[in-house]
């Protein structure tokens, strides 16, 4: 039931979307909408292209009114709030309409997550309009991010994320979850470790399916395979097409299970049960975080001296003394920075990620879960900061 909201939260946002590539900015979009609507605000989200909400968001969200994007836009009053989603350019009209209001809405551009030096530093700045159909109006930078000068990240309480439970709290497995989403899994009797990717394409892969396919104690991994870049390269190594919800797979050690499209609430509690994530982009780095699980993530494809520098800049914020050996290594193998072979993959999972059998320390499990707790506590979530930060703007301009 949402939340009523108190008198002085601005209560009716606009959020602007264009899909550039991939689920990144309607995925990011989406998950703010609904949290802000769980806690009580009217939102529109403008989309230039909405079929992916088909299989990400299929159950809606009371609260949120999905909008095609139009242009011109002159038609509609502007809210209280206006979020621009990594600098999207809401149509001309509609910024003309917000610049003409009596008491204007607050203009907030959310931009993308990264931990580098430049998030705190620009976070919360200011850019007066001088030119253009928002002449007059402020447009303020708002950067989520990993420290407390920054935005922070999306934490949604409605979600009860594994990252808020109390440790050792029961979890459905990966079997359970994907039964209700039509997927009826062969029998796990000798699943030792359940592993998921979703990917770009990389030169690193086929050495870690090496590794997983040769395996080492008794068991097996089973390796959930992600539509798109993730099946048609893990189909490249195999030789044969993964089509999603085909049946299971077999090679050596490894089981390979074609995943659907899931909705987003799916997929972050199946992040939750799986024993190590292989996640992309910044919107599925956030979840394997509150996920609480061991991952490596891999960045969005730009020029290698940009996503190196973002990498470097997230390890140095994420890995702590008490970080498994070997995992920065890992994390650079995972974005073509150094060249791993299978024998460098057995030797990281044999020492930090061993089958459950033969465990005698859950190094990289435990770690996981202690990092990200340390990291959601004391901390304002994105939704809870990007209210205050409206709150305090709008309360100047009304
Ligand atoms: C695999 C899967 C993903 N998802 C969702 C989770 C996320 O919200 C979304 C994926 O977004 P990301 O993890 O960010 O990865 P992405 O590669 O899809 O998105 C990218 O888009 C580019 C435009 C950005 O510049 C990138 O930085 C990045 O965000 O898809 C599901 O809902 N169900 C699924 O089955």
């Amino acid at each position: 039931m949402p939340a009523t909201p108190t008198p002085s939260t601005p209560s009716r946002w606009d959020l602007f979307c264009r899909v550039i590539d991939n689920h990144g900015d309607l995925g990011v979009c989406w998950r703010l909408a609904a949290d802000l609507a769980h806690r009580g605000v009217q939102v529109r989200l403008w989309i230039d292209d909405a079929r992916a909400l088909t299989w990400m968001a299929p159950q809606g969200q009371a609260g949120v009114q999905v909008m095609p994007w139009r242009d011109p836009l002159a038609d509609e009053l502007p809210g209280d709030v206006v979020v621009e989603a990594f600098g999207c350019d809401p149509p001309a009209a509609f910024v003309a309409r917000m610049a003409a209001a009596v008491v204007p809405p607050v203009w907030i551009n959310l931009e993308y997550l990264s931990a580098e030096g430049f998030v705190e530093r620009s976070h919360g700045l200011r850019s007066p309009q001088w030119s253009g159909p928002g002449t007059g109006l402020d447009k303020w930078f708002f950067y989520p991010g990993f420290t407390p000068r920054t935005g922070g990240l999306i934490r949604e309480r409605h979600l009860g994320l594994p990252v808020d439970e109390a440790p050792g709290s029961p979890r459905p497995s990966a079997a359970e979850l994907l039964q209700a989403h039509g997927l009826l899994l062969p029998p796990d009797r000798d699943i030792e470790r359940t592993v998921l990717l979703f990917g770009y394409r990389q030169p690193a892969l086929p050495g870690l399916l090496e590794a997983l396919a040769g395996g080492h104690g008794p068991g097996r991994t089973r390796l959930l395979v992600t539509p798109g870049w993730s099946a048609e390269a893990v189909g490249d190594w195999l030789g044969a097409p993964m089509r999603p919800g085909a049946p299971a797979v077999a090679r050596g050690r490894l089981q390979l299970i074609p995943l659907p499209a899931l909705p987003q609430t799916a997929f972050d509690r199946l992040l939750a049960a799986c024993d190590l994530n292989l996640v992309r982009g910044e919107d599925s780095l956030v979840r394997a975080l509150w996920a609480a699980r061991p991952m490596l993530w891999q960045l969005y494809p730009q020029e290698d001296t940009i996503r190196l520098t973002k990498l470097q800049a997230f390890l140095d914020v994420h890995l702590d003394d008490a970080a498994p050996p070997g995992l920065r290594a890992a994390f650079e193998a995972w974005n073509g920075a150094r060249t791993w072979t299978a024998g460098d993959w057995s030797t990281l999972l044999e020492a930090a990620l061993p089958p459950v059998s033969t465990r005698r320390t859950a190094g990289w499990t435990d770690w996981s879960a202690a990092r990200a707790r340390q990291l959601a506590q004391g901390r304002p979530d994105l939704t809870s900061a990007l209210l205050d930060f409206a709150r305090q703007h709008r309360s100047r301009t009304g």
